[in-house]
């Protein structure tokens, strides 16, 4: 498509050049036929002088895809070039900030910091000069001798970041550095570190955050790579905002997490017929589209927390954009969208242009009383959603109209990983006793058709 973003001039320092990657080759899959594809033929460069950010839905591989591009995974097949020479380890030029704070309980703020720098030859000296420098960037200056337990999150993630800006690297790598964070906390490191990086106070070429927070990738990068499921791939690269048009309040701020909203909760669509035309400089990935999944995956929600989404939608008259639902709810993308799935899934509810629109049963549903929602719920679980409808239908043909769990969870290792099959399991139980359609009792590990007295009777 159109070159993107005026950055041709600008040396490419990574590139991920037809890479795919599944997990567990080579282990025996008993019941899968084959180990699923993690990621789909991924075309990606990061360039000198850009914050790229990469969001996707749970699971999409957002984490892989950051794990490869650091050299610490290996690509099934493609490869991964650090200024064009193929990576086959872990790249010394890259840091990464994980989520999960990752410090030594036992070492202090500038001991933890010099761990960054154990791979390098220096002198004791040179080591701490290095680390106090970094400590004093990052804001953390009169805490070297600080223990983790004694710091609050925020100045936790301050030694994260210290420690990565410690080996001065070429990328900086974030696996979503600010969601264990407070709001406030967040918002503060996030500004502090856009400030150090547009002042050039780092020695960071470019930078490259997987996150889930739509805002967060509109307001801090110069480019958005949003990715797919099933398998994991890029749908579309878009270009950022202009640096003062970044903020909660503006116009072009809106409109562009409006955008992002509208490509995350139309899975199935090309993007290219969501983008608008005044988006000439985007880059859409049409080479690898959504595969049909084998067997409908339930999004694993509570039906209390769909209930609530839809009586929002309800209260703001039927139709609401999904930005604005999101943060009325502090909901990041990845919290909302399976319950967004779930209430199309049921037809409760429809997504159009990035708003929720609820359908006619869906109007019916929010207004319906608790024994009418219950029953509005089972009908609509039964014409919508399969493995409800499979454990009905045997417990109806089986003897005393019991089964053990057993029964179900083969045939969903048939279509998912043990894991999934498990998880799917469970999702569906929740959903079956809300919607009275079967009980499960947990220590027997065995479901009874809810009627099954009723049945026996009339037989
Ligand atoms: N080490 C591993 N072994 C096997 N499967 C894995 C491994 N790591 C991740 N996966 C699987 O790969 C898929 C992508 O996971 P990944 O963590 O990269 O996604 P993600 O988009 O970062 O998800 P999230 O937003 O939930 O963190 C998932 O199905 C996950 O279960």
């Amino acid at each position: 498509m159109a070159s993107l973003f005026n950055n041709k001039q600008q040396e490419i320092l990574l590139e991920a050049r037809n890479v795919s990657k599944t997990y567990d080759e080579g282990k025996k899959q008993a019941k899968s036929p084959q180990a699923p594809l993690v990621l789909d033929n991924i075309q990606l460069e990061i360039r000198s002088g850009e914050f790229v950010a990469i969001l996707g839905p749970s699971g999409s591989g957002k984490s892989t895809l950051l794990r490869l591009l650091a050299g610490l995974i290996q690509p099934t097949t493609g490869e991964i070039l650090f200024k064009g020479v193929p990576q086959y380890g872990p790249n010394p030029h890259l840091a990464i900030v994980f989520q999960s704070f990752a410090l030594f309980p036992w070492l202090t703020v500038l001991q933890n910091v010099e761990l960054g720098l154990q791979a390098q030859e220096l002198t004791r000296t040179q080591r701490m000069k290095r680390a106090l420098a970094a400590i004093d960037t990052i804001g953390l200056d009169g805490f070297e001798d600080a223990y983790p337990k004694e710091l609050s999150g925020g100045m936790r993630q301050r030694v994260g970041f210290a420690r990565a800006l410690v080996v001065e690297p070429e990328l900086l790598f974030m696996d979503e550095p600010f969601s264990a964070l407070d709001v406030l906390t967040a918002a503060n490191l996030r500004k502090e570190l856009m400030s150090l990086w547009e002042a050039h106070n780092m020695p960071t070429k470019a930078i490259v955050m997987v996150t889930h927070n739509i805002d967060e990738a509109v307001s801090m990068a110069d480019r958005i790579v949003v990715l797919g499921s099933h398998p994991g791939r890029i749908r579309v690269e878009l270009p950022g905002l202009a640096r003062e048009q970044r903020g909660l309040q503006t116009e072009e701020h809106t409109a562009l997490t409006d955008l992002i909203y509208r490509i995350m909760t139309s899975p199935q669509e090309d993007v290219s017929a969501l983008l608008p035309v005044t988006m000439p400089s985007s880059k859409t990935h049409p080479q690898a589209a959504a595969r049909p999944r084998p067997y409908q995956a339930l999004p694993h929600v509570s039906i209390g927390d769909v209930t609530g989404l839809i009586e929002l939608i309800h209260a703001s008259g039927g139709r609401d954009d999904l930005y604005k639902i999101g943060r009325q709810l502090h909901l990041e993308v990845d919290d909302l969208l399976p319950l967004v799935e779930a209430a199309d899934l049921l037809n409760l509810a429809d997504t159009e242009e990035g708003d929720l629109v609820l359908t006619e049963k869906g109007q019916r549903f929010a207004a319906a009383n608790v024994q009418e929602e219950k029953d509005i719920f089972r009908e609509q679980a039964m014409a919508n959603i399969s493995i409800l409808r499979k454990i009905v239908q045997d417990l109806e043909q089986a003897p005393g109209h019991t089964l053990p769990e057993q029964h179900f969870l083969e045939f969903l290792e048939q279509h998912f990983s043990e894991d999934e099959a498990q998880a799917q399991l469970e999702t569906a139980i929740n959903w079956g006793r809300y919607a009275e359609l079967f009980g499960f009792q947990d220590e027997r590990g065995a479901f009874r058709l809810e009627d099954a007295e009723e049945l026996a009777i009339n037989e």
